[in-house]
Formats: C-alpha cells, structure tokens, sequence
C-alpha cells in the first residue's frame, strides 16, 4: 500500500506516521508514505496557496493549481493503476471500518487535506475521485484525517499486525464493538479480572469474549447491532446477556 498526502504540514504527518504500527509497516516496507506540499508546486515569489473566497466572506480558500500540480507529481512518481483521490473534509462520506476495508484493497491512496477556510471546489470535482469525512464536526485541517484513514487502513494490510486475529478482533471490524480487556494483577481495589479469563478454558474464553461483545454494542450501539446478521449463537449469547443485564 502506497500513501501519497497532499500537505502544507509535511512533517506533521510524516512525523505523527512514524509511529507505533504505523512506522513499523514503513520501517518493513508493507506501506509507503509520501507527503507532497502545494507550496512547492506554486509558481510566484510568495509561493501563495490560497486567495479570498469570491463572493467574500471570512477566511481563505485554497487555490486549484498547486494542489492539481502537487496530486500530479503524486501521481507520476508511483504509476499505479488501482489508486484513488480522496479529499479529507467534513462534506464527505463518512468514515467506518467497511470504506476503510475496501480502501485497503487499492495499491495507492493519495490523501488531499485542506486548510483554511476550504478548497476550490473546482479542484474537488475535477481532480479528486471522492470525499471522505471522519464525523460531523470541523477540525482545523485534514492531516490528523488523513493519519487516521493511514492508521485504521494499515491494520488492515495482511502482515502488519503480526497476528492476524489482531485487526479481526478490533471493535468493529465484525461490525461489532470490541470485548473488555484485562492484564495483571488479577485482583485490585478497582477490581477483579473475570474468572473466565483466568480458567484457561479457550472456548469459554471465546463464548465469554463474543458475548461481552454482542452485550457492548447491544448497550452503547444498537445502531451498529441492525446491520449485523447474527448467527444462532450470537442471538443467543446475547439472549443470554440482555436477561443477565437486566
Ligand atoms: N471532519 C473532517 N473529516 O475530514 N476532514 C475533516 C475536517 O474537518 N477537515 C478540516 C477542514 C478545514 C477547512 C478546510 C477543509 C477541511
């Protein structure tokens, strides 16, 4: 998987992506990342980016052509066919683990984050294949977007988590919210690790684990629970939670 970010903090991104799961894939060379700055891509003294909105109003809006030229450059430096152009904004689809898990399936994704007021919406249309957004909400620039879709998208890359598992028992994967987690000690004036999970009986552990799981996105996620199909034993796992839980 190939990362290309559309940029005016290069470093913030390359720098946050060093990180963690992140950097060990780029460090193995399971993910490329590169990050392109429109301001290189600008042709006056100023280097400018931006200019006043038409039809006023506060703030600036990002200019087509360094963009347009920086996805260009993007683009040339790795030819690869099944790739896409995505602009990181709130008016964009939002994000969840099923766009995410497609969007692992592209060798290349080029990721445009804005700044300012927003970008010229002619480079929208004409140069970017979508939108996507991480919620209803506005944050001061699309680079901490754009590192989540990296993060949430790199998981799912075959090898990078070591276990397989991993990325299969993260919450939402399986469109549904993670189990609890526990570590040592066993026991603790805040608690007491479940005997389930001390017994070492691994099917239990694996009921315990689902069922903790049904009961979770039951109790803080029904929303998710509608767009699951439940096999009979999930339906009864969580039969079995929502008579114990209440
Ligand atoms: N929400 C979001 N999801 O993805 N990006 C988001 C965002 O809020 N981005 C910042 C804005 C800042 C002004 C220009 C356009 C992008």
């Amino acid at each position: 998987m190939r990362f290309d970010v559309i940029s005016l903090f290069p470093d913030m991104v390359s720098d946050a992506a060093s990180y963690g799961v992140t950097g060990r894939a780029i460090e193995r060379g399971l993910v490329d990342l590169s990050v392109w700055n429109p301001r290189d891509y600008t042709h006056d003294k100023h280097r400018t980016v931006d200019d006043r909105p038409y039809g006023g109003g506060p703030g600036m809006v990002m200019k087509c052509q360094p963009l347009r030229d920086a996805v260009n450059a993007a683009k040339q430096h790795n030819v690869l066919a099944n790739r896409k152009v995505i602009c990181l904004s709130p008016q964009g689809r939002l994000l969840n683990q099923e766009l995410l898990l497609d969007a692992s399936c592209y060798d290349q994704l080029i990721l445009v984050t804005g700044r300012y007021e927003g970008i010229d919406e002619r480079f929208i249309q004409q140069c970017c294949d979508e939108e996507w957004s991480l919620g209803d909400y506005v944050i001061s620039g699309g680079e901490l977007a754009a590192l989540i879709v990296i993060d949430a998208v790199t998981r799912l890359i075959p090898g990078v988590l070591g276990d397989e598992e991993s990325a299969k028992q993260d919450s939402h994967f399986d469109g549904l919210l993670d189990c609890p987690h526990y570590t040592r000690p066993e026991h603790s004036d805040i608690g007491d690790v479940p005997d389930v999970l001390l017994g070492g009986n691994h099917a239990d552990i694996k009921r315990w684990r689902m069922k903790q799981a049904l009961g979770r996105t039951w109790l803080r996620r029904p929303d998710m629970l509608e767009k699951v199909t439940l096999s009979a034993e999930q339906d009864a796992l969580l039969k079995e939670f929502r008579t114990e839980v209440v």
